[in-house]
């Protein structure tokens, strides 16, 4: 592992909290709930990710994450992940959960949200780790079940930064949440969405014109719209990329094929996520490690990537102004400038 990796200050902003469940604690908890799953065992279900498109993984996503039944359990996953982010010099992060991944097995919304809301208020006083949640809409299920979603996180709307959306992209377009969209605008939600990650370029104009997003999780897909690559540059919209599960989910065929120097190339504030890293096998080094040995992408063009990670996370001015200089100062250190300050 490089050194300049690892002791580079990075931000995650697209990282899926249910998609963090590594196998041995999906067995831990399983048997603290007393709960049989369908594999023997850590190492079979391990062994289970092999997926050939988005589909296959949410199938095992969804499965894995039925163990969680308590705010403990929670706390515990949120805990896991805050740890090791930490531990790979991960200063901030903004999570999303699938709320309706668990209210529709009759885990309460409050059961899910205090648990993870304890591990980062514990992340922040033990490690100084910032963080801001995100509630992510499940895009295969009516945008009635959105709304509703939306009306119970009103008793907690101040632990709530933004709303999102994922799980299956293709034939569950942006349009089908225009409503559940304009009310959390309403309610002064910050807006994101996945778009592009299998679905086409026109997603992501329809996440940026119809949903009012700020910023485009994954968005890929943009490499074949050369238009859109322009406008996305010239507004500086942010693309949350996940260079690892776009490999395991076969978005690319290999890393060596991956977009992601080709959009900072051309000037799109593209930024390094890990997205699910228990099953894509990765967290945020491994992302980047990725992108140096897969792609040939350069030390300096990593630290561009880190600084769009800042520019592109909800921290405040002051908090964005420190971060940077952190980052640009490690890069002088290892005799790395960008350039632009
Ligand atoms: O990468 C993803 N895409 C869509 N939905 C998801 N839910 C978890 N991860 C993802
Ligand atoms: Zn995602």
């Amino acid at each position: 592992m490089s050194a300049f990796i690892e002791q580079l200050p990075k931000v995650e902003l697209h990282l899926h909290i249910e998609g963090s469940l590594e196998p041995e604690l999906v067995f831990a908890l399983a048997r603290r709930n007393g709960i049989t799953l369908d594999y023997p065992d850590e190492s079979a279900l391990r062994a289970a990710y092999d997926f050939d498109d988005l589909q296959s993984f949410l199938n095992i996503y969804y499965a894995g994450m039925s163990v969680l039944q308590t705010e403990q359990d929670f706390f515990d996953m949120a805990h896991a992940y805050l740890a090791r982010a930490h531990g790979e010099n991960v200063r901030h992060v903004e999570i999303f959960f699938d709320p309706q991944a668990h209210t529709d097995r009759g885990v309460p919304f409050s059961v899910v949200i205090t648990g993870l809301h304890r591990a980062l208020e514990q992340a922040r006083h033990d490690w100084g780790m910032s963080s801001r949640l995100i509630l992510s809409f499940l895009r295969h299920l009516p945008e009635a079940s959105a709304i509703d979603t939306l009306r119970q996180a009103e008793p907690f709307r101040h632990w709530l930064a933004g709303v999102g959306l994922d799980s299956a992209e293709q034939g569950n377009p942006p349009e089908k949440f225009v409503r559940a969209y304009a009310l959390a605008r309403e309610q002064g939600y910050r807006l994101v969405a996945h778009a592009g990650e299998e679905g086409p370029p026109q997603y992501i104009r329809d996440a940026l014109e119809l949903l009012r997003v700020e910023r485009i999780d994954h968005g890929v897909a943009a490499i074949e719209d050369p238009a859109l690559m322009d406008e996305l540059a010239a507004a500086r919209i942010p693309l949350t990329v996940c260079p690892l599960s776009n490999l395991k989910l076969k978005v690319v065929d290999s890393m060596a094929d991956h977009p992601m120097a080709k959009l900072l190339q051309a000037g799109l504030c593209v930024t390094v996520n890990s997205d699910d890293p228990a099953y894509f096998g990765g967290y945020m080094n491994a992302n980047f490690l990725a992108l140096q040995q897969g792609l040939g992408m350069t030390d300096r063009e990593l630290l561009q990537l880190a600084l769009n990670g800042v520019e592109a996370s909800w921290l405040s001015p002051e908090e964005k102004t420190l971060l940077m200089r952190d980052i640009r100062g490690h890069g002088e250190k290892f005799g790395v400038y960008t350039g632009t300050g």
